[in-house]
């Protein structure tokens, strides 16, 4: 296996900061026709005050069930949400969420302006301070002038940032972002990554960030917390110690990115193969041992090919 990382903690920040979101012994088991389908095994982890941290895991982890649980829009089957010393019953105050979906999370009836207006009237917050926080975020990401417009005469990537506006003049605590960049093109991604972490390092805002793309979690992280396969637990905890002025260039063109991306990426072929931690930790079957050399072997390979 790759020893290129820094051994990582467990589960959960470094231990210096204060903590401000607690997934502790989750489980999630949806009730269908063909039976319960035990999506979630048991997720425990701790997301530190001011971090912004990035899940990936094979698809069908359990990445969306999760990010729903945290946002208080789907009960776990046991196990808790602590956000702030409170449990989460139902969509916190604190927290916004943006989805991939920007086109549906729009109104399409709204101006730039009244759409991230909206959640502050709906707060009830005086209309002094509403103006205050809609220009300025619709100045932290770049659509001041576009403030007049409705969503349908905007690109997808200029919706995406009417989206993020919207959460950022809400000025939550934390901020969830679910495969957010999924549907733009790769140049209004690589704006939008850079976006996300300027605002994050400047306002100091939690972020969970979830991706399908390895990539993207090592360039934007200070944390990446794999998933494994459903049902799910969390296969790694990796430390991304890449330096905190990144650049899109520079940053993916480094020895330790390479070696960030290739370790994570062995992770996830790992928990393709369903080889989860305590296996590894405490020695495996000869039938999975094979299991996770022909998953290490096929993980080297594919490497090869998405390298560039
Ligand atoms: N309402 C549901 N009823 C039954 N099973 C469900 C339901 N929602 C999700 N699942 C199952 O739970 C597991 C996790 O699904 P989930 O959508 O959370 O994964 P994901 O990591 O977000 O997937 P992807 O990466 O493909 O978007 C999958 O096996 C899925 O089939």
């Amino acid at each position: 296996m790759s020893d290129t990382t820094q051994p990582t903690s467990p589960v959960g920040p470094r231990p210096e900061r204060e903590v401000l979101l607690s997934v502790r012994d989750v489980r999630k088991v949806y009730a269908s026709d063909a039976g319960p389908v035990e999506a979630v095994r048991n997720l425990t982890f701790d997301v530190a005050r001011g971090e912004l941290a990035c899940i990936v895991g094979p698809s069908g982890a359990g990445k969306t069930t999760l990010l729903k649980i945290i946002s208080g829009l789907l009960e776990p089957t046991s196990g808790e949400v602590i956000l702030e010393g409170e449990r989460v019953t139902g969509p916190p105050r604190t927290m916004a969420v943006v989805f991939q979906e920007y086109g549906r999370s729009l109104f399409p009836w709204l101006t730039v302006h009244g759409n991230v207006e909206l959640p502050l009237k709906n707060a009830r917050v005086p209309a002094a301070e509403r103006e205050r926080r809609v220009a300025a975020a619709l100045e932290a990401v770049g659509l001041a002038h576009a403030h007049k417009r409705y969503p349908w005469q905007l690109s997808g990537g200029m919706q995406q940032r009417v989206a993020i506006a919207r959460a950022v003049a809400y000025e939550p605590h934390v901020l969830l972002m679910d495969e957010p960049f999924a549907a733009v093109d790769a140049q209004t991604r690589a704006d939008l990554e850079d976006l996300v972490r300027d605002i994050w390092q400047r306002l100091g805002v939690t972020v969970l960030f979830v991706t399908h793309d390895i990539d993207e979690s090592v360039y934007l992280a200070e944390r990446v917390i794999v998933l494994s396969s459903s049902p799910t637990v969390v296969q790694e905890d990796v430390h991304i110690d890449l330096p905190a002025q990144r650049s899109q260039l520079e940053t993916r063109s480094t020895a330790r990115f390479a070696e960030l991306r290739h370790h994570i990426y062995e992770q996830i072929q790992l928990a393709k193969a369903g080889i989860v931690p305590a296996q590894i930790a405490h020695g495996v079957s000869a039938d999975n041992l094979d299991t996770k050399e022909t998953a290490m072997s096929q993980s080297e390979t594919e490497l090869e090919q998405v390298t560039p």
